[in-house]
């Protein structure tokens, strides 16, 4: 029997959400990462150093007393953002990052930046005293098309942005083209990004072809075949910059399946199991720690976890549900649409 044991891994982009459905969801991360990067687009946002400090504290209570879990917080960046309240927020240990929404690009960022100006005086601060940016690379120009945003944000918004402050550590999150790949490895410092489970699994096909699959709509939005095989190429070449944020996104089904249904796919419970699938078949198990358990705390500038975890090669393919229930109501699973072997023992 194939077995691999790495260091435990660490989920650099997740969306737990609030109430109900962060209960429902908490465990399925708990169980396998040590930590994750949480991000902060609640209804209200997450825009304090005080939320931040309350929401924390309702994760750890729905966190199952079993399962050793630390949440990284994050701020949403606005337009009136205060400096000192970030720099406090680093200062205590609470904050990890702060997080840019272009308004309007994603689930609930309406509340997020218009113009980058505006953000500048917390941007100069956070590049003096390290904080780092994570970023949803999208610019929301009606007249770009959906899957030219990430190409068009990074020459019009990042890289200016770069220039104009070369101290500030950036993370560009969920990176889902090669153009976003070759920026990122063009980049002497500073920058790294975070690749998600299922855009190494699916290209824009899955959402489009013999019907319409709203399970598989998420942002930035699944492009055409050659950006997934580059992103494959990026997390198993073991290159420090790219590391494991899922962006697991739980929306309740009525949400998704509906006429304007909401972007985000639900991957915490069977992430460790496809990546295992996605690195066995480009001969690269050996590079899925660096993924998932180093290049992303190195960068954050953190430890890597001491504990490990097991995954192993199982004969019958495991049964993962099709939805998990929540108090908030159905949450549809990611359907990798192959057969899983792989198992955290
Ligand atoms: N990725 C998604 O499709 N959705 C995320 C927001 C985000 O990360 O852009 C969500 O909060 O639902
Ligand atoms: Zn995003
Ligand atoms: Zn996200």
């Amino acid at each position: 029997m194939q077995s691999l044991t790495i260091r435990r891994p660490d989920d650099w982009h997740l969306h737990l959400r609030d109430g109900a459905m962060l209960e429902g969801v908490i465990g399925d991360t708990s169980r396998h990462f040590a930590r994750a990067i949480i991000m902060p687009n609640l209804v209200p946002p997450v825009v304090t150093t005080a939320d931040a400090r309350a929401y924390r504290e309702r994760i750890v209570r729905a966190t199952p007393a079993s399962d050793r879990f630390e949440p990284l917080m994050t701020l949403y960046l606005t337009e009136h953002t205060s400096p000192d309240d970030v720099e406090e927020g680093k200062r205590s240990g609470l904050i990890t990052a702060v997080k840019l929404y272009p308004a309007g690009a994603t689930t609930n960022s309406h509340g997020g930046v218009r113009d980058m100006d505006k953000a500048m005086p917390v941007l100069e601060r956070m590049a003096k005293i390290g904080l780092p940016l994570c970023v949803h690379g999208e610019v929301t120009t009606p007249e770009v098309d959906i899957f030219d945003r990430e190409k068009v944000f990074i020459d019009t918004v990042l890289d200016p942005l770069r220039k104009r402050l070369p101290e500030l550590k950036v993370a560009m999150e969920h990176v889902t083209t090669s153009d976003g790949i070759d920026y990122i490895r063009s980049a002497e410092k500073n920058l790294a990004g975070s690749i998600t489970t299922h855009h190494l699994i699916i290209n824009r096909n899955a959402i489009l072809v013999g019907g319409i699959r709203p399970h598989y709509y998420c942002l930035p939005v699944a492009k055409r075949e050659s950006h997934r095989l580059a992103l494959r190429q990026a997390a198993t070449s073991g290159d420090v910059r790219f590391f494991l944020g899922t962006d697991s996104a739980p929306h309740v089904d009525p949400l998704k399946e509906c006429s304007c249904g909401c972007a985000g796919i639900y991957t915490s419970i069977n992430t460790m199991s496809c990546l295992a699938h996605v690195f066995e078949q480009e001969d690269a198990l050996d590079k899925l720690e660096a993924f998932a358990s180093l290049n992303g705390p190195a960068w954050y500038g953190l430890p890597a976890n001491e504990e490990t975890i097991t995954l192993v090669k199982r004969e019958e393919p495991l049964n993962f549900p099709l939805k998990i229930e929540t108090g908030a109501g159905p949450v549809t699973v990611f359907d990798p649409m192959f057969p899983l072997h792989w198992d955290v023992a």
